[in-house]
């Protein structure tokens, strides 16, 4: 469904992305882990087409993206989260919807605002102002419902759960479970505690300075003696 094929980004003389190799098949949970500043959301932006590789190949269902602006990738089926919530604060949790699904659709549909309000158990906040009328986690509920109602095929969730208490992240990691359930889609998740990665994800793919040092079940990627040691702040630029 999603092939990266030798991806390198570089953001004045630093290689940020080097040489990027990854795919994904339809309905699949992907972790994406490792340090701070290794190159995650750069890989997210790199996919739903904010910054644009100086080298790499991006095709999503058969079709080469690198080019293609951020509304046909949304409309070919790429959804995204931001690390920090990006509502529109001036509008309620329902009218925020309604421009994300006109981003992604073209079009509005409420029967499918209504399905996504009843699923993150937004509805008794659909009238309230996004600015003001939101905790922390119903801001993460709104990130990722804004995602979901531009109908994606793969859904990129860049932390959504930081931030979270340990009774909140579990509940909203029982809601991303059944995301793939209701609506069948595939997810690539950025997060950090290796626990909650775990849980939730088939494979995990690890980024260390630019380059991927391991892909494939959590259980042998904790365990391979390389992602431990940039884990523990060893170098591993091999
Ligand atoms: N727009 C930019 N201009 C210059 N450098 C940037 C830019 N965006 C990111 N970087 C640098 O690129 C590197 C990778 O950043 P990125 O945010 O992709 O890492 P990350 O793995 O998502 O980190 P974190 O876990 O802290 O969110 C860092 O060294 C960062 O400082």
């Amino acid at each position: 469904m999603l092939q990266l094929d030798n991806i390198a980004v570089r953001f004045g003389g630093l290689n940020v992305l080097t040489d990027v190799n990854f795919a994904m098949e339809t309905g699949e949970v992907v972790g994406l882990v490792g340090p701070n500043g290794a190159g995650k959301t750069t890989l997210f932006n790199v996919i739903s087409g904010l910054v644009r590789p100086v080298s790499g190949r991006v095709v999503f269902d058969g079709r080469d993206m690198l080019r293609a602006p951020l509304y046909q990738r949304a409309r070919a089926g790429l959804g995204r989260t931001f690390q920090i919530p990006q509502p529109m604060h001036e509008l309620t949790v329902r009218e925020n919807l309604r421009v994300a699904q006109r981003f992604g659709r073209g079009r509005v549909d409420e029967a499918r605002i209504d399905e996504i309000l009843d699923f993150l158990k937004l509805r008794p906040k659909a009238q309230a102002d996004a600015a003001s009328g939101l905790a922390l986690s119903e801001l993460k509920a709104l990130e990722v419902g804004k995602a979901l109602a531009t109908e994606p095929k793969l859904l990129l969730l860049d932390e959504v759960l930081a931030g979270l208490e340990t009774h909140g992240k579990r509940l909203f990691m029982q809601t991303l479970l059944a995301l793939r359930e209701r609506f069948g889609i595939g997810i690539l998740i950025i997060e950090h505690d290796i626990e909650t990665i775990s849980n939730l994800c088939q494979r995990v793919c690890v980024l260390d300075f630019g380059k991927v040092i391991a892909d494939g079940t959590p259980q042998a990627v904790f365990e391979d003696p390389q992602v431990i040691k940039s884990y523990t702040g060893g170098a591993a630029h091999a």
